[in-house]
């Protein structure tokens, strides 16, 4: 294990990745914008970055030209406070690529990375603190996962060819951290254009790169599918959602960050027409 970013504790550069169409939500918008409990997807998103206090610079990776994504992003650059920035850069046309293009727009000096779905709204802080709290310990890539409750099959041409052992699987969510060296690194090999890469963790195993796990949240899952929206918006109005939030800046990793705007006053009450 690596102890650079145990020398040198820094807060995380945060790539929210949020440029994705929603297909599967069908909502004909990007699936950020789209409305649970009265605040875009994306907000929800950021709140729990934000509370979560381990964010420095924070790059959030929207379609390009979405105005209302982008006053979501500047009204959260504004309400954001020393050490932590917000901005927004245009995304790809794959996951992939929109990590790419956050990963492009950190500050150089950035030792620990997380990438983390929008479309994972309601993810608690506790999930960020506990992943980023791993990579400054000298982890190079850590991973939130669930186990699977299951039983799972694998089955080709309609005949289930085996029931792998469900004890060995996970199921995995975002935030995803990283040695930022070590994602740039697995980003510009080989495996990066590979279209059956779903995710960044999967990248780190294809350059042989240990990757680690931390306990994920069942409130950490992603919103792709319509019933997954009932879910959120049920679980916002029973006001379970961001529990486990410390509070911000209560976390053992930051120290003086070298980016930030004026300092103002926090808020979580931001709204934004759709
Ligand atoms: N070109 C893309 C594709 C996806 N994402 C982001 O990656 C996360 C996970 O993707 P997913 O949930 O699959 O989102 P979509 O691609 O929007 O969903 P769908 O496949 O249903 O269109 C989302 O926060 C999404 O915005 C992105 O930034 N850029
Ligand atoms: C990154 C991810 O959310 C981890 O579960 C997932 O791989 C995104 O890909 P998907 O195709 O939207 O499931």
């Amino acid at each position: 294990m690596s102890e650079k970013n145990a020398q040198h504790p820094a807060r995380a550069g945060v790539i929210v990745v949020a440029a994705g169409s929603g297909q599967r939500l069908g909502h004909g918008i990007p699936k950020a914008r789209v409305l649970c409990a009265g605040r875009t997807l994306l907000e929800h998103a950021l709140e729990s970055v934000i509370a979560s206090g381990v964010a420095g610079a924070v790059v959030v990776v929207l379609p390009a030209g979405d105005p209302v994504l982008s006053a979501v992003v500047a009204e959260a650059a504004l309400r954001s406070v020393y050490p932590t920035s917000i901005t927004a850069v245009a995304g790809g046309a794959t996951r992939a690529a929109s990590v790419r293009a956050g990963l492009a727009a950190l500050p150089p000096t950035v030792g620990v990375v997380l990438v983390h779905d929008a479309a994972r709204a309601i993810t608690p802080p506790a999930v960020f603190q506990r992943v980023a709290a791993l990579v400054s310990a000298g982890a190079s890539a850590v991973i939130p996962v669930l186990p699977v409750v299951d039983t799972i099959k694998v089955v080709e041409d309609g005949i289930v060819t085996a029931t792998p052992d469900r004890a060995l699987l996970r199921a995995v969510q975002t935030p995803q951290g990283f040695d930022a060296d070590a994602l740039r690194a697995a980003h510009a090999g080989d495996a990066a254009g590979d279209a059956t890469i779903t995710d960044d963790a999967m990248l780190m195993e294809a350059s042989g790169v240990p990757v680690r796990v931390v306990e994920g949240d069942a409130l950490a899952f992603k919103v792709t599918t319509p019933f997954d929206l009932v879910v959120a918006e049920a679980v916002l109005a029973a006001g379970v959602a961001n529990d486990a939030a410390g509070p911000a800046g209560s976390v053992d990793l930051p120290a003086p960050a070298r980016t930030g705007t004026t300092p103002t006053p926090t808020s979580r009450s931001s709204r934004v027409p759709q």
